[in-house]
């Protein structure tokens, strides 16, 4: 196991200040990071730890329901409840739909527990925090790929004021939890006006993981074998337990060591092809180890309705397009039915 190496970036709010050098160096972190190992780790600590405790302990009531009723969760979108896989058998999961909003988490609770579950409405209030913070984190790497654009390198100074429109937006959407400064983007990069349209058809899925602990001596470790991610973009958080492995794109696995107050940010299929393969999302999986198991949250982002399409700027000579438009849900599909057996799927689904 390689030592890790992956980036640790704060994303506190003092340090998140768009009128500061700070932010254009966060920026550059980001872009760093993800061009490296389309992973990092961002400490955040603006989701309180009483409610992400109240919210992983109202995970083992969760699992502990009759299976007929965690079946209840069942989506069109392949985003249901997964469990009892015999390859997998240390793995459950469900997907939740519209976590960010009142009605996503009431209509997931009143499923699960039709009396009502007191705890399990924190997952709302966690995520809330969380999302603001997806929005600085996507927003992050929209500017980094601007930047980019701007012809600075890596290591290189950016000039704050390239990034300014971009960043000031992000902040007022971070103050004000509302986007009616989009108009201000579009006039000015044509990056941001594709940004802003795939931010505004972004829906979410909260997945919700269990991994038993390995059974008797002989039993594997394996909680979920390698694989790219579907999402947009995941950020995960887990408990303490680790488990985690990134694969390097020299092949060798990194463990990710958890740590409080912290977020893994993982790049995706659907974020390469956006991104014209800067960023690439990685190859992950999880092992177990030790006699505990292992619950992580991740906030999945997808994008409905809007073919997903490689920005031009990101087009030249030195850069050919690499990958079609395509849309988010059918390539999830495509993976789901087919596209599994593929050595890199998002290459044979829309690849040129
Ligand atoms: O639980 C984890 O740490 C990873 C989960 C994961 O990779 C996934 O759900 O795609
Ligand atoms: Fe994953």
């Amino acid at each position: 196991m390689a030592p890790s190496l992956l980036s640790v970036i704060d994303f506190s709010s003092k340090t998140l200040n768009p009128k500061s050098t700070s932010w254009a160096t966060t920026c550059n972190e980001v872009t760093r990071a993800l061009e490296e190992h389309g992973v990092f780790i961002a400490k955040y600590d603006g989701a309180p730890q009483e409610v992400e405790d109240a919210v992983f302990n109202s995970l083992p009531d969760l699992y502990n329901l009759p299976i007929e009723v965690k079946r209840l969760n069942c989506s069109d979108t392949h985003h249901g409840y997964i469990g009892q896989l015999p390859l997998l058998p240390l793995y459950e999961s469900f997907g939740l739909q519209n976590p960010t909003t009142e009605e996503g988490v009431e209509k997931f609770t009143k499923l699960m527990w039709p009396s009502g579950n007191g705890t399990f409405r924190y997952v709302r209030v966690f995520l809330s925090s969380l999302e603001l913070w997806m929005k600085e984190a996507t927003a992050c790497t929209a500017v980094a790929v601007q930047i980019e654009d701007f012809g600075c390198g890596r290591g290189e100074v950016v000039d704050p004021g390239k990034v300014k429109i971009v960043v000031n937006v992000s902040k007022v959407c971070h103050i004000t939890h509302c986007r009616s400064d989009a108009s201000m983007i579009a006039k000015s990069y044509e990056i941001e006006e594709e940004y802003e349209s795939l931010h505004k058809s972004m829906v979410h899925v909260l997945g919700i993981q269990k991994y038993a602990t390995p059974q008797g001596n002989d039993g594997s470790p394996v909680g979920i074998g390698p694989h790219t991610d579907k999402s947009f973009f995941t950020i995960l958080r887990e408990r303490q337990i680790g488990g985690l492995q990134i694969k390097t794109k020299d092949g060798d696995w990194i463990e990710v060591k958890p740590s409080p107050s912290s977020f893994i940010v993982i790049a995706t299929d659907p974020f390469t092809a956006w991104t014209n393969g800067r960023i690439e999302g990685p190859c992950h999986r999880v092992i177990m180890k030790g006699d505990q198991e292992r619950f992580s949250v991740s906030l999945f982002s997808f994008i409905k309705d809007l073919k997903i399409k490689t920005p031009q700027k990101l087009i030249d000579e030195e850069h050919p397009q690499l990958f079609k438009e395509f849309d988010h849900y059918k390539y999830v599909h495509y993976y789901m039915i087919e596209g599994n057996k593929s050595e890199c799927p998002i290459k044979s689904y829309c690849g040129i």
